[in-house]
């Protein structure tokens, strides 16, 4: 009854232990998975099912993408939006970083400067010099870091909720995190990546949106 609900006084109970995902602390899952047994899982079921979409149905949904996200961010001009080079069947957003330079922004490529660390920016435009930088990912060769006001964070996998599954880098979630940046993060990827739960932990910073070919969800509500 009412008197053994209540909490005496305090104001929360003394450890939060228990609102962790047990994986958090290695603990084994209620699926005999640890947490990053699990996320591992999910990511090569996630990757190979984008993987596994005809060559022409990606190219149709990264404009549809890439149109929404036009809708949601704009107008670009004395903005700066950080985009990626596009891996692994990720949505192909690069016409989109020219109309930015073409309506007055600034497009950016992260930079992977070290394992565990924060993304750097550098503005990047095509024709622009890249050279290799860590897993083989193209960078800008050269040029000053730069702050996004926007960052569009390619999703292995997202949930209703707007939280997004990298790659298990834990490079955006740094970037978000790191002192001074205020930037909004946009998660973007394909419809066949939502999954019920990412199962956040507390490190996770949930997108301001996550925008697919079919719509743009917020974590309060769908708007378009
Ligand atoms: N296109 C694109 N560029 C991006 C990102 C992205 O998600 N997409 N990133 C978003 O963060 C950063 C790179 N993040 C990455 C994180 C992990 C791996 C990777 O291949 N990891 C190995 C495992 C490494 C390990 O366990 O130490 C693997 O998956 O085999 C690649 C890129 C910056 N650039
Ligand atoms: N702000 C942070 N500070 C320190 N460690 C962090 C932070 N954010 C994430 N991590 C660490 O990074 C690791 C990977 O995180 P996570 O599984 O969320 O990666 P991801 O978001 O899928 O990857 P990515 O952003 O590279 O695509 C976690 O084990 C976590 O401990």
């Amino acid at each position: 009854m009412a008197a053994d609900d209540e909490t005496a006084g305090f104001a929360s109970p003394a450890c939060l232990a228990h609102e962790v995902d047990p994986g958090y602390m290695g603990l084994p899952q209620p699926g005999g998975l640890t947490l990053a047994a699990w996320r591992k899982a999910e990511r090569e079921r996630l990757i190979a099912l984008r993987l596994a979409m005809p060559q022409a149905e990606r190219q149709a949904a990264s404009e549809a993408i890439a149109e929404r996200l036009a809708a949601r961010i704009g107008p670009f001009a004395g903005r700066t939006v950080s985009f990626y080079w596009p891996f692994r069947g990720e949505p192909d957003l690069r016409p989109l970083a020219e109309r930015v330079w073409a309506e007055g922004g600034t497009a950016l490529l992260p930079v992977v400067v070290a394992k565990a660390a924060p993304l750097l920016f550098r503005a990047w435009r095509s024709g622009e010099p890249l050279e290799k930088g860590v897993w083989n990912i193209p960078v800008p060769a050269e040029g000053d870091a730069r702050e996004p006001d926007v960052v569009i964070a390619p999703v292995v996998g997202y949930d209703s909720a707007c939280y997004r599954l990298g790659y298990g880098g834990g490079f955006f979630d740094r970037t978000l995190a790191a002192p001074g940046g205020r930037a909004t993060a946009i998660g973007v990827g394909y419809g066949l990546q939502r999954i019920a739960t990412i199962r956040p932990q507390p490190y996770d910073i949930p997108m301001s949106a996550v925008v697919t070919e079919a719509e743009t969800l917020t974590p309060a509500r769908v708007v378009g």
